[in-house]
């Protein structure tokens, strides 16, 4: 079976490192290592050391000019002290065969990268953000989403079978918006809506809040590229590592923890290895 190491990068402003390399262990991966931006760049630590690549939440740069968006000008433009760009390490990462998880402010870099949704194999183009929530604050809450099975999804396989996945949400910029209609409709068409809010009565996708917690139309709550091998989401995963995270542990309510799209990346990994020759 082959090794799983992720990589969490952390640097000027995530939060929610710690707990997103606790959610892979549990998961199984052999190795979740915490690694900060600067190391990257200095070439201390390489991508192509990884199977499983994860941008956490947080707030880089303070959300300054937006979230994410001061980082993703770092991607798009600096290079490793051996003069490789970071883009170019990102992409052959993902040609390899490694994946991605961007968990909230690591979704809204993916989408202000490009890397996401990928539409037409088009990476680092950017064709949809993330923008202020529809009721002009930050909303803190728990989410209750809908995994698309048609969705080529690696991470979110199978798990339609449970109806939904509760998970929390914190943010202040979760509202999906796309560059026109076009690139919208193509979202829903090729399935790269991987997760929708849903209402808690009826299990069907909502636009009403506070159930969609920011107004993103078509309730998206994750997307994914054309390959699958990539996700982002708004909500926190990892921060429903264990059954006591879950508001209504204490009334006996049982859910399946958000450490399941972990697992599900660390199995399809240990069967499809990653190439990074
Ligand atoms: N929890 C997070 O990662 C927050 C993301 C971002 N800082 C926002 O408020 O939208």
């Amino acid at each position: 079976m082959s090794q799983v190491n992720t990589l969490v990068i952390t640097g000027y402003g995530t939060n929610s490192h710690q707990e997103t390399a606790h959610a892979a262990r549990l998961a199984g991966a052999d190795r979740a290592d915490v690694v900060h931006f600067s190391d990257i760049v200095a070439a201390k630590v390489r991508l192509s050391e990884y199977q499983f690549l994860v941008f956490p939440g947080g707030f880089l740069d303070g959300d300054d000019l937006g979230a994410a968006q001061a980082a993703a000008q770092r991607w798009l433009h600096l290079s490793d002290a051996e003069g490789q760009p970071l883009l170019d390490s990102l992409n052959r990462f993902v040609d390899a065969g490694g994946l991605v998880l961007g968990i909230c402010n690591g979704f809204q870099l993916l989408v202000k990268l490009g890397v996401l949704p990928a539409l037409d194999g088009k990476r680092f183009e950017r064709q949809v953000s993330l923008s202020h929530n529809d009721s002009a604050r930050y909303e803190d809450r728990w989410v209750q989403l809908k995994p698309n099975p048609d969705s080529p999804c690696i991470f979110t396989k199978g798990l339609a079978v449970h109806g939904v996945l509760p998970m929390p949400v914190r943010h202040g910029e979760g509202k999906l918006v796309a560059r026109d209609a076009a690139t919208l409709q193509r979202l829903q068409d090729e399935n790269l809506i991987a997760l929708q809010y849903t209402h808690p009565e009826t299990g069907e996708a909502t636009q009403e809040h506070p159930w969609n917690p920011n107004g993103s139309p078509l309730a998206i709550a994750g997307l994914t590229d054309p390959t699958g091998h990539i996700l982002g989401l708004m909500p926190h995963p990892e921060a429903f590592h264990h059954a006591t995270n879950h508001p209504g542990w204490t009334r006996g309510e049982v859910a399946v923890p958000g450490t399941a799209l972990f697992a599900n990346a660390v199995r399809y990994l240990r069967e499809n290895p990653v190439n990074h020759s």
